[in-house]
C-alpha cells in the first residue's frame, strides 16, 4: 500500500505519507527545520521490503499547515503521537534527525507503548541556546530566510556536497519554508531540554553523527546518546547536518544493520 494522506489534530493538517503493508513493523520518520518528509526520499528505497514506512510534514513544513508561530515541543510530540494513533501503529523504530530527533525523544518519554526503538540523528536532549535562538528568530523576523540560506547550507554539508549542484534542491527546499512555520519550529526547540527524561529511556537507540555537522557536532550528539545504556553511536566522516541527503547509502546501511540487530521485521 502506497498512499499520500492528511490528518487533522488540533485544527492542524498533517501530510504523511504511508508505504508497505499495514500489519509490518513500522518505521516512522520526522524532518528537521527547513526540511519537509522529502528529506528521507533516497534512504526508502534502501530499506528492508516490508516494512510499514511512514513520513511526515512536521507542522509549518511541507504540506502541512502552517499555524502561527509560536510552536512549543508539546504540541510536535502530540503530532507524532497522532500521525502513529492514526495509522494504529505501536512498537515503532522512530528515526528523527535534528528537531526530528528530539521529537523522537519526547515521544519515547511520553508513549513507550508506541516506540520500541529510536534512530536519533544529528540531534541532542538540547540544541544551542536561548541566545542563539533568538538571534535566529530575530533574523528571519527582519531578514528572511533567504538571507541566511547560504550559512544554513555551511551547517548542512560538508564543503565538497556545499560545491556541487545537488545542495541547491536543499536550499530550495530551506528557502520554501513558510516563514510561520520555520520561526513556530525556533520557539519549540529554544524551549526544550530532554537532559533528564532522555536519561530515563531504555529501548534500542541509535545515535548518528556527521564530521562536519555545524549544528549538532559529534560530541554534542554523542553526549546526549550516551545518557541511553546501551545504545550505539555512530559518527560518518565526510558528512555535515544531513547524512542522510549527503550519503544515503551509507546512511540507509547504518539503519539497516541497526533494523536487523534489533530485530525489527
Ligand atoms: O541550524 C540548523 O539549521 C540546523 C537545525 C537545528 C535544529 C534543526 O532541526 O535543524
Amino acid at each position: 500500500m502506497n498512499d499520500i494522506t492528511q490528518i487533522t489534530r488540533d485544527g492542524v493538517s498533517l501530510h504523511v505519507a504511508a508505504q508497505g503493508p499495514v500489519d509490518a513493523p513500522a518505521v516512522v520518520f520526522a524532518n528537521s527545520l527547513g526540511t519537509d518528509l522529502r528529506l528521507w526520499d533516497d534512504i526508502v528505497p534502501l530499506l528492508p521490503k516490508g516494512l510499514r514506512v511512514i513520513r511526515y510534514d512536521m507542522r509549518g513544513h511541507g504540506q502541512s499547515d502552517v499555524p502561527d508561530a509560536p510552536y512549543t515541543m508539546g504540541q510536535l510530540v502530540s503530532d507524532a503521537e497522532a500521525v502513529c494513533d492514526a495509522f494504529k501503529l505501536r512498537d515503532v523504530l522512530f528515526v528523527g534527525l535534528s528537531v526530528g530527533g528530539m521529537v523522537a525523544q519526547g515521544l519515547a518519554i511520553k508513549r513507550p507503548d508506541l516506540v520500541r526503538a529510536l534512530v536519533l540523528s544529528n540531534t541532542a536532549a538540547k540544541i544551542g541556546n536561548a541566545k542563539l535562538w533568538q538571534d535566529r528568530i530575530a533574523t528571519v523576523q527582519t531578514k528572511g530566510l533567504d538571507a541566511m540560506a547560504d550559512e544554513v547550507m555551511k551547517r548542512w554539508f560538508s564543503p565538497g556536497f556545499y560545491a556541487s549542484d545537488a545542495m541547491l534542491h536543499w536550499r530550495d527546499m530551506l528557502v520554501a519554508t513558510p516563514t510561520n512555520g520555520y520561526l513556530g519550529i525556533c520557539h519549540a526547540i529554544a524551549g526544550t531540554d530532554f537532559y533528564t527524561p532522555t536519561s530515563a529511556l531504555r529501548i534500542p537507540t541509535l545515535g548518528i553523527a556527521g564530521s562536519e555537522d555545524g549544528a549538532t557536532p559529534p560530541d554534542l550528539v554523542r553526549e546526549t546518546i550516551d545518557l541511553i545504556p546501551g545504545s550505539r553511536f555512530e559518527l560518518m566522516r565526510r558528512v555535515g547536518h544531513l547524512p542522510c541527503a549527503e550519503a544515503p547509502a551509507a546512511y540507509a546501511a547504518l539503519l539497516n544493520q541497526f533494523i536487523a540487530d534489533i530485530g525489527h521485521g
